[in-house]
């Protein structure tokens, strides 16, 4: 089976993306991917909705195994239901993550660690957006804790597996939204102040501090890291969105991607031959692209390294 995933979609850089252009999207040397990946195996988180399913649905179409983890067992299974039907791949399976609860993602990753031979493609994908304040069950802001915190103690757990696997891949989806946030090491868990689109950018920023700090730490394992923003897309993420600005986006439709459009840039971080010799960089629209100057800073990185270990209980060196 061939697949053709950059050629031939059209896709929209997003409002968020700061340019209502359309580009077209091609890896950088313009080349269709019809990539196979057939003996790997790929876990991804949120794969039961959105960008996430649809990432899925591709690999899943590239021969590979695919793990989706999600927190919600009914529409996990009926997304494997529709993968399976729709790919022909029926070596799709769904286990329960709950990414704002440690005691879930430690139980996860023990039955990953227990029953796989391999993660080749780990995505950490899933993620909330914009929620009334609350907490995750280790006292965490909630989206700090599921967008970066739990996906930093997933991989933590899953690290040595994905390194057995090498040459291996670790994909942390981003925004353009962490050009929003910043850091705030006084009070990580907006506990003196909430603001849910800093929140947001915050946890967004640090999903790229992430990939960069560990892109080091790898370095010469075979394991290679990459963040991405997946343009503006039309999925549940936006479900705390206000009633005007869902609108807007409705009204606007041409500016923002499907699901589908969405998935690509994560599908080309997990399958470009041409980035196997690239590690900690961040993609936008399948290329490489500039992040803030807040999420190059190496200092920041370390910093919100060692207190994301102290926060959930890892000595992570
Ligand atoms: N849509 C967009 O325009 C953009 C999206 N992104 C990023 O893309 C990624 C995917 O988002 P998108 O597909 O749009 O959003 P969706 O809301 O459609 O999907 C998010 C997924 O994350 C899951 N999830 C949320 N909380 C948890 C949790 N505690 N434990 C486990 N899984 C959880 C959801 O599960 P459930 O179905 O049970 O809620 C769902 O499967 C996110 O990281 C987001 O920040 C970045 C920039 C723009
Ligand atoms: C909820 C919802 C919608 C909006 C989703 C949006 C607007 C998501 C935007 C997410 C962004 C920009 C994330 C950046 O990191 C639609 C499609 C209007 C349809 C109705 C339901």
């Amino acid at each position: 089976m061939t697949c053709r995933v950059l050629d031939g979609l059209w896709f929209v850089q997003g409002i968020a993306g700061g340019s209502a252009s359309r580009v077209k999207a091609s890896s950088p040397t313009g080349r269709s991917s019809d990539i196979r990946l057939d003996g790997k195996t790929v876990l991804l988180t949120g794969g039961n909705t959105g960008i996430g399913k649809e990432t899925a649905r591709d690999l899943a179409k590239r021969g590979a195994r695919i793990i989706i983890a999600c927190r919600d067992m009914e529409k996990g299974t009926a997304a494997v239901k529709e993968l399976v039907e729709d790919s022909g791949n029926e070596s799709i399976i769904v286990k329960k993550l709950d990414l704002a609860d440690t005691k879930s993602i430690r139980e996860f990753a023990a039955q990953i660690n227990d029953g796989e031979e391999q993660i080749n493609i780990l995505i950490n994908n899933a993620g909330v957006m914009m929620c009334p304040y609350s907490k995750t069950a280790d006292g965490f802001e909630m989206q700090f804790g599921v967008n970066h915190l739990g996906h930093f103690l997933l991989t933590y757990l899953l690290l040595d597996l994905v390194k057995r696997s090498s040459p291996a891949r670790i994909i942390n989806v981003s925004s353009t939204a962490h050009k929003m946030g910043s850091i705030n090491f006084k009070d990580l868990n907006s506990e003196q102040s909430y603001s849910s689109i800093k929140a947001y950018g915050q946890s967004k920023l640090a999903n790229i501090l992430f990939t960069k700090e560990l892109a080091k730490k790898l370095e010469g394992t075979g394991v290679t890291v990459y963040s991405l923003h997946p343009g503006a897309v039309r999925t549940e993420l936006g479900r705390h969105l206000n009633v005007v600005i869902r609108a807007s986006f409705k009204l606007f439709h041409f500016f923002t991607k499907s699901p589908t459009e969405g998935a690509q840039t994560s599908i080309y971080c997990a399958v470009a031959p041409e980035l196997e010799t690239k590690t900690g960089q961040y993609y936008s629209d399948c290329a490489q692209v500039d992040c803030s100057r807040a999420a190059s800073n190496e200092e920041t990185a370390k910093k919100l390294w060692d207190v994301s270990c102290k926060m959930v209980g890892i000595d992570w060196q």
